[in-house]
């Protein structure tokens, strides 16, 4: 069957990508919706093999932070062929934006997602992959990932941004909760104004598990390059507030503050996820 689409978003000039639709919002980063899960795991394949070719270019290594949920999922063709052939594996420095303060192999544990589904399908460094320490606090799980950090930010395994003293990561990529909370930076929680440290904690999270690390708003908006990654009709009206001229009557949702100062935004985006986007009607 062929699918017609019609989509006028305001402030936002679409063209034709592969099958999907992409644009780019004022303000709010490229847009790329796509027809089906399938394509959009391909398409986001695609973007993180060239993100990492770029940067193992430039810069000799590829410095990489993840979250949880169905994100990891859709990361699944990077172990397939020809990513899992042609990506520069060993260049990787892999990092999270949050994590859960649960054991390594707890199935909570976004590490051990990350592990499952990705990690060890490919030809990683193990010294590579930094993971929190699991058997301490939320709180010193954190410190002491900031200083993990602060040590490749000083041999610049981790870029600096020039414009704040933060890390500049090559690629930070989130998901989004159906209330626009990204990494662990839920929804009128006081960590959204965390602004002193890199990483940080809360014992209060209000999607299980409770404890976690995540790294601030000034770090993610340091990065290179941030995506979202979001599907589901369920994530339908955040996306809405997230991306859409909304107003100021309502705090923003933390999906919304993330705005790389001088890197790139992309969202990727199922249709159903893309369905409340003001102006955009989808027909077939
Ligand atoms: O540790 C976490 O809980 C995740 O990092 C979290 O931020 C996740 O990315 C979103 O909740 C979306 O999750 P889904 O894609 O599974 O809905």
């Amino acid at each position: 069957m062929v699918c017609v689409y019609f989509v006028t978003i305001i402030g936002c000039t679409w063209k034709p990508r592969r099958m999907a639709l992409s644009g780019v919002h004022k303000d709010r980063g490229e847009l790329r919706i796509h027809e089906s899960l399938d394509e959009l795991g391909t398409d986001l394949a695609d973007y993180i093999a060239e993100l990492s070719e770029t940067s193992v270019k430039e810069r000799g290594v590829f410095a990489i932070a993840l979250s949880g949920g169905s994100l990891i999922g859709l990361m699944g063709k990077l172990c397939e062929a020809p990513y899992n052939k042609t990506v520069d594996w060993a260049k990787w420095y892999i990092f999270w934006a949050d994590e859960r303060a649960v054991a390594k192999n707890h199935a909570d544990s976004n590490y051990k997602l990350a592990k499952d589904g990705l990690l060890s399908k490919v030809p990683i460094v193990p010294s590579h992959v930094h993971s929190i320490n699991d058997s301490v606090s939320a709180e010193e799980a954190a410190d002491e990932y900031e200083f993990v950090i602060r040590q490749l930010v000083k041999t610049r395994t981790i870029s600096v941004s020039d414009i704040s003293d933060c890390p500049k990561f090559d690629l930070i990529l989130l998901g989004m909760g159906p209330d626009g909370h990204v990494a662990s930076l839920f929804p009128n929680h006081p960590v959204l104004e965390a602004n002193d440290e890199w990483v940080t904690y809360i014992t209060d999270s209000p999607k299980p598990p409770p404890e976690r690390i995540t790294f601030t708003l000034p770090v993610i908006n340091s990065a290179s390059n941030v995506a979202v990654v979001v599907a589901g009709e369920g994530k339908a009206e955040a996306v809405h507030l997230a991306i859409d001229d909304v107003g100021t009557d309502c705090p923003p949702l933390p999906a919304r503050m993330v705005q790389p100062t001088k890197g790139k935004l992309v969202w990727f985006l199922d249709k159903p996820a893309a369905s409340k986007l003001e102006g955009s009607q989808f027909s077939e």
